[in-house]
């Protein structure tokens, strides 16, 4: 299986990506600077790690979307490669059109950086189909604009398809439904603000993140 993580001036999970890729596939992704205009040939999977991609100068993940690899992320996921996009990656695919919505600022204006109990809601999805409905995992959150908003009928329309794929239980940010994780309308992109790829061993305090990353081991064909 050919992944690869992209890597933009400021991102900083960039090697957690890499090490949660690694270990579960087996095979070192392909690190693709932001500069760039092609992924790898048949690549399998595209991570959009977390960070402050250019400073989070202007909004979270706003010029990073902008990016040249940028054009061939969203080619890539029309054409069905799963793509996820972590914390500040969240923020670039909202931004970059490839998710619906936005991450504003935290209601409490503070920075919030602790583990965090989630529900998933879907576990049908590429992603979360190691995960039973209704499970409770806790994942890590690390976030200033982790605050996902949308208008009413998106939200409505995310809820009724199934693509709210992870929701805080409690009030982290002031996230419209207490969303933390949404898919796109294929089902082939997920933005969460938690990061699955800091606990993927027992090192890490928790390995609730790894069965996300296993689930597309075994969805994506080798
Ligand atoms: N850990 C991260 O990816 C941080 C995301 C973003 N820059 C924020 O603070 O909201």
């Amino acid at each position: 299986m050919k992944t690869a993580v992209i890597v933009f001036p400021g991102s900083n999970c960039d090697r957690d990506l890499a090490v949660a890729l690694e270990q579960v596939t087996g095979a070192k992704p392909e690190m693709v600077w932001h500069r760039e205009t092609a992924l790898p040939q048949g690549v399998d999977f595209i991570g959009v790690p977390g960070g402050f991609s250019y400073g989070d100068y202007l909004r979270s993940g706003a010029m990073a979307a902008r990016s040249p690899i940028m054009g061939a992320v969203k080619d890539a996921a029309a054409r069905g490669v799963p793509v996820i996009g972590i914390c500040n990656g969240f923020q670039v695919l909202t931004e970059a059109g490839l998710l619906p919505g936005a991450l504003m600022r935290n209601a409490g204006l503070n920075f919030v950086c602790r583990p965090v109990p989630l529900k998933v809601e879907n576990s049908q999805s590429l992603f979360t189909a190691q995960y039973d409905a209704g499970e409770q995992v806790t994942l890590p959150v690390a976030h200033h604009d982790g605050n996902y908003q949308a208008d009413t009928a998106t939200l409505d329309r995310l809820e009724g398809e199934g693509r709210v794929a992870f929701r805080y239980l409690d009030q982290v940010n002031g996230s419209a439904r207490q969303i933390a994780g949404i898919l796109n309308d294929a089902g082939n992109v997920l933005g969460l603000m938690p990061h699955p790829e800091r606990v993927i061993e027992p090192a890490h305090g928790g390995t609730d993140g790894r069965r996300l990353f296993e689930g597309l081991l075994g969805t994506v064909s080798a």
